[in-house]
């Protein structure tokens, strides 16, 4: 195998996603702040690879880092309401810190979690609900500014920022993935806008494999599965990653998401 690829918030919903069908294809490091249980690490995967430590806990990041080819880094709070101290600590100043210790021991694909809701006041009164509907063609396409819709979705474009620094800077290759609705095994239900981004299980780890393996200098996509209805292009993750979905949530329409 090659060199190890280090996942931090590997006790996670993404984290497990991704481990759940990638888990037995990489020699990874799992890092999460909760000891991760039995159940949560593949099998294959040694004690001494999992880490239970906070990501702003610069000593055990060098750590975890070390001898690494490629980070994922999903840890931080993902609740949209959390409270600026949260996201300042867990999201900026731990991505920071990971950054920090990922160019320095010289990491060659750094992979992060970034969100919807970075961009979510794009979504303005005049274009929704419209925006969710598959007969719209209004589409971002990773190339627009942030227009954050609260202070997680601020830290997540503050995470944007501070890896494109760490690639000019010390030339690590970046992709800012802008995930959408990761729901395990059907779309949200009555809810036209988690469908519109949902993003299934599987296709999550796909697409999170295809940023370990595929070739960029710094990029930012939206990931969501192949879903009909949809406003974030995934265009861009497909020519540039390699990215091929499998999941649409026009299948589960039956399951409460009929368009009126
Ligand atoms: N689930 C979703 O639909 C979406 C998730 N994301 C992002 O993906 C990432 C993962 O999200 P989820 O798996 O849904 O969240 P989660 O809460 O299920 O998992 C996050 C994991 O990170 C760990 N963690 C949190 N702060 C930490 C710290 N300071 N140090 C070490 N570990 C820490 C937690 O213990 C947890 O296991 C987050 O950065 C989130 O913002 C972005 C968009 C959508
Ligand atoms: O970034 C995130 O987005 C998803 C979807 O947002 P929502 O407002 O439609 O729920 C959210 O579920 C997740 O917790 C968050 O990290």
């Amino acid at each position: 195998m090659d060199d190890p690829v280090l996942l931090t918030g590997a006790g996670g919903r993404v984290g497990q996603a991704i481990l759940r069908h990638i888990g037995t294809d990489y020699d990874w490091r799992l890092l999460d702040r909760e000891p991760l249980s039995d159940d949560k690490i593949p099998e294959g995967v040694a004690d001494e690879a999992v880490y239970a430590a906070d990501i702003t806990d610069r000593e055990a990041v060098e750590e975890a880092v070390s001898g690494v080819r490629a980070v994922i880094h999903l840890a931080g709070d993902p609740r949209p309401e959390a409270p600026w101290n949260s996201v300042l600590q867990n999201n900026i100043d731990g991505t920071h810190t990971v950054l920090e210790a990922a160019a320095e021991a010289g990491v060659e694909k750094f992979a992060f979690a970034s969100s919807n809701h970075a961009v979510g006041n794009y979504e303005t009164a005049d274009r929704t609900p419209d925006l969710y509907r598959s007969h719209d063609d209004f589409r971002l396409d990773g190339t627009e500014l942030p227009r954050p819709s609260n202070l997680y979705g601020v830290s997540k474009a503050t995470g944007e920022i501070l890896t494109r620094y760490y690639h000019d800077e010390y030339g690590i290759s970046v992709v800012n993935v802008r995930i959408g609705n990761l729901t395990e095994g059907h779309p949200p239900v009555d809810y036209e806008r988690g469908q519109a981004m949902w993003l299934s299980y599987r296709d999550c780890a796909h697409l999170f494999a295809r940023c370990i393996e595929a070739d960029y200098e710094f990029e930012t996509v939206y990931g969501i599965s192949n879903n009909d209805r949809k406003y974030y292009s995934i265009d861009r993750a497909k020519e540039v990653l390699g990215f091929d979905p499998i999941d649409n949530s026009a299948e589960f329409e039956d399951e409460g998401g009929d368009e009126e």
